[in-house]
């Protein structure tokens, strides 16, 4: 008999036929809830998950009984329970890698962004504001030759590190649990604590995972050490961050501005105060969002599925 598996997220076609080989699939294109009637009913009797965001806690699986593994098509785990998960011998794996380029090209993208103002100024002249050669009041700030500082230099750290020393000569500080040898010879990356980077950064991007170490790591005391020109850019998750010391550092000019591709609830809420404030540029959670990387972080996904049921160490055992 196949091992009965759950697909609660959208995958391409070819996703779900290299699974069907070997499982049966219950596909949920999209899971509003996981209350819902047929997805508890799939879950009694389910050997393996493959899906993202979806909070795999004591609850949720005290209603799996038969659950072998749990495969999140994302790097981050922070919505799994792997003490929980752990004690109970269910198998966990993520997506690392395959997604790293195109989270640095999003961070890198984010980062000019919100220094050139260019959101802004594409609505300047979609609103027909463009009347006569724009003044120093519209003017932006210089990305290249700057000292751009990561915390949490892993493996997209470390791509964000790449192109923007080689692309952009900037100088590179970091802040990391341990030395990244990779990053300080390829890219002449500097190793400093966290409040010395905080001080000496003109651009502070964060790229941990939410951890209970990371959470809230950002707040009060870590903006008012920032510069006042500092442009802070959060591609991590939204809890590593105090968004209401965030919003006050951006209020009374105590950072320069922000970009954002993770909130501490997705989505944001519309009338969320960052998104009144006219020096933060946001994004709804895009880093690894192209056609092609999804697609790789799905079959990878499933390719760890597959290989944990069928009694093989799944190649991204967390
Ligand atoms: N915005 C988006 O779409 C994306 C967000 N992410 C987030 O970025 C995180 C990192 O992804 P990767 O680079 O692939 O993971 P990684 O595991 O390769 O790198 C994370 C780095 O953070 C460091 N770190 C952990 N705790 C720390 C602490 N308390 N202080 C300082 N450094 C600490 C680790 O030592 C490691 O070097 C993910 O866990 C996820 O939450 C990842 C991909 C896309
Ligand atoms: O992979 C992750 O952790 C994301 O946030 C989305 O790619």
């Amino acid at each position: 008999m196949k091992p009965k598996v759950i697909v609660y997220k959208k995958v391409d076609q070819k996703v779900l036929d290299f699974i069907k080989t070997t499982c049966d699939v219950a596909y949920f294109e999209k899971l509003d809830s996981k209350n819902h009637p047929k997805f508890l009913h799939e879950l009694k009797n389910a050997h393996g998950l493959l899906g993202s965001g979806l909070k795999i806690d004591k609850e949720l699986l005290d209603q799996a009984p038969q659950l072998k593994i749990v495969c999140n098509t994302s790097v981050g785990y922070d919505n799994l329970d792997i003490e929980e998960l752990s004690a109970r011998g269910i198998m966990a794996t993520n997506t690392p890698e395959v997604l790293n380029d195109t989270v640095a090209d999003t961070l890198i993208g984010l980062l000019l962004a919100t220094a050139r103002r260019i959101p802004e100024m594409h609505n300047f002249v979609k609103n027909g504001k463009w009347k006569s050669m724009i003044g120093e009041e519209l003017f932006g700030v210089d990305v290249h030759h700057k000292v751009l500082g990561i915390i949490g230099m892993g493996a997209v750290g470390t791509t964000i590190a790449k192109r923007a020393h080689l692309g952009f000569d900037m100088q590179i500080l970091y802040h990391n649990r341990s030395r990244n040898e990779q990053a300080e010879k390829l890219y002449g990356a500097t190793y400093c604590s966290l409040d010395e980077l905080l001080k000496q950064s003109d651009y502070v991007c964060l790229m941990t995972p939410l951890t209970p170490a990371t959470e809230n790591m950002i707040g009060k005391r870590e903006f008012e050490l920032m510069k006042e020109t500092a442009i802070f850019i959060n591609g991590s998750r939204g809890k590593t961050v105090d968004e209401e010391a965030l919003v006050d550092a951006l209020n009374s000019g105590q950072i320069l501005a922000a970009g954002l591709d993770v909130f501490v609830e997705e989505p944001v809420q519309p009338d969320h105060p960052l998104l009144s404030l006219e020096n933060v540029v946001t994004l709804p959670h895009i880093g690894s969002a192209t056609y092609e990387t999804r697609l790789k972080m799905a079959m990878l996904g499933a390719t760890n599925l597959v290989a944990g049921l069928q009694g093989q160490t799944p190649p991204n055992l967390i």
